[in-house]
């Protein structure tokens, strides 16, 4: 039996059809005041206005468990993310790490019934430099400039306590494909593009103490259909997840986006298809962001399935 999750009923919309609310999420970060560095990316972004309607808050902003919407005060918000810290918040510091295993199926992971977080994106998006970064170790979870570097299940033990897990990333044909410029397979099926491996599916389908999945979005591109595409699949499979934006120090020049306009971008594409918008934050590995914030999210998720 799953144990239930209820912080995590975003309301997945059975067509992607139906916009029910139009863009009410206020980005104050107009083309006119854009940041310097990601840190002021950060900054720039204010949570939407808190005086609307508790429902509104409820729309745009993650409201954890012991939080009313109503409740909800702009400093109660994550810099940089629409995740409200409530009382399940605490002990979030990383004092220890220790390497696990490796698993090549769900069945082999560790059964001790620890609590855990799931890494997931597209290969290359970062996934082990996230570890890495998250537990302050250079090389705790092996990385690559070249996609394809994680291929098994890894279980991470923070503090004896709970487990951060890395896995492959999807999309290398994706990736390869993208790289010598034929585009067509973007229009392929969802079936045919979720080209990650079935041992993976069965992992978040049967994995008991997952209490959420970090689904990492590169924030230096623009949004990619087979995120989306994943994160729907994890809707419609009712698996917790939080979108982390990756790479957010990346800044291209010229026609190229900055890292919160593809973020925008793509939670006004998540938006069409969730009531209540999933928890988001943004990140980098290169300049700090959103690593303290982070542990505090998934603190507050972790002690609340640990209290449950
Ligand atoms: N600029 C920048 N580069 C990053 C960041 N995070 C990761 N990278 C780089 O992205 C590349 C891929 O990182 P990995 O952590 O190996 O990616 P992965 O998602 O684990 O990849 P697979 O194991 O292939 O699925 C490496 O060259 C990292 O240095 C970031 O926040 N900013
Ligand atoms: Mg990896």
């Amino acid at each position: 039996m799953l144990k239930p999750r209820p912080w995590f009923n975003f309301g997945l919309r059975s067509s992607h059809l139906h916009p029910t609310f139009s863009s009410s999420l206020s980005f104050r970060c107009s083309a006119n005041r854009a940041p310097k560095s990601s840190q002021a990316a950060a900054k720039d972004y204010t949570p939407p206005e808190l005086s609307e309607s508790s429902g509104f808050v409820q729309k745009v902003l993650f409201v954890p468990p012991g939080v009313s919407p109503d409740e909800v005060t702009e400093e109660m918000v994550l810099p940089g993310s629409n995740i409200v810290l409530g009382p399940y918040a605490g002990d979030a510091k990383v004092k220890e790490v220790d390497f696990v295993k490796s698993s090549n199926r769900a069945k082999d992971c560790p059964k001790d019934g620890r609590p855990e977080f799931a890494m997931l994106g597209r290969s290359n998006v970062g996934k082990s430099s996230l570890i890495n970064f998250l537990v302050r170790k250079k090389d705790v979870a092996l990385t690559s400039k070249k996609p394809g570097k994680t291929q098994l299940i890894n279980h991470f033990l923070i503090n004896k306590s709970w487990y951060i897990v890395d896995l492959p990333g999807y999309g290398l044909a994706f990736f390869l494909i993208q790289l010598t410029y034929i585009y067509s397979f973007a229009n392929a099926p969802e079936s045919a593009r979720m080209d990650w491996s079935s041992f993976t599916k069965g992992y978040f389908l049967n994995r008991e103490t997952l209490v959420s999945v970090l689904l990492l979005v590169d924030a230096s591109v623009p949004p990619q259909k087979i995120d989306l595409d994943c994160a729907n699949w994890l809707g419609r499979n009712n698996i917790p997840m939080t979108f982390v934006f990756t790479k957010c120090d990346k800044m291209k020049g010229g026609k190229g986006k900055r890292p919160y306009e593809n973020i925008r971008d793509y939670q006004e594409l998540i938006r069409e298809n969730y009531r209540h918008h999933p928890p988001w934050i943004m990140t980098s590995t290169v300049t700090g962001l959103g690593r303290d914030e982070l542990l505090l999210h998934m603190s507050q998720l972790r002690n609340y399935w640990d209290n449950e």
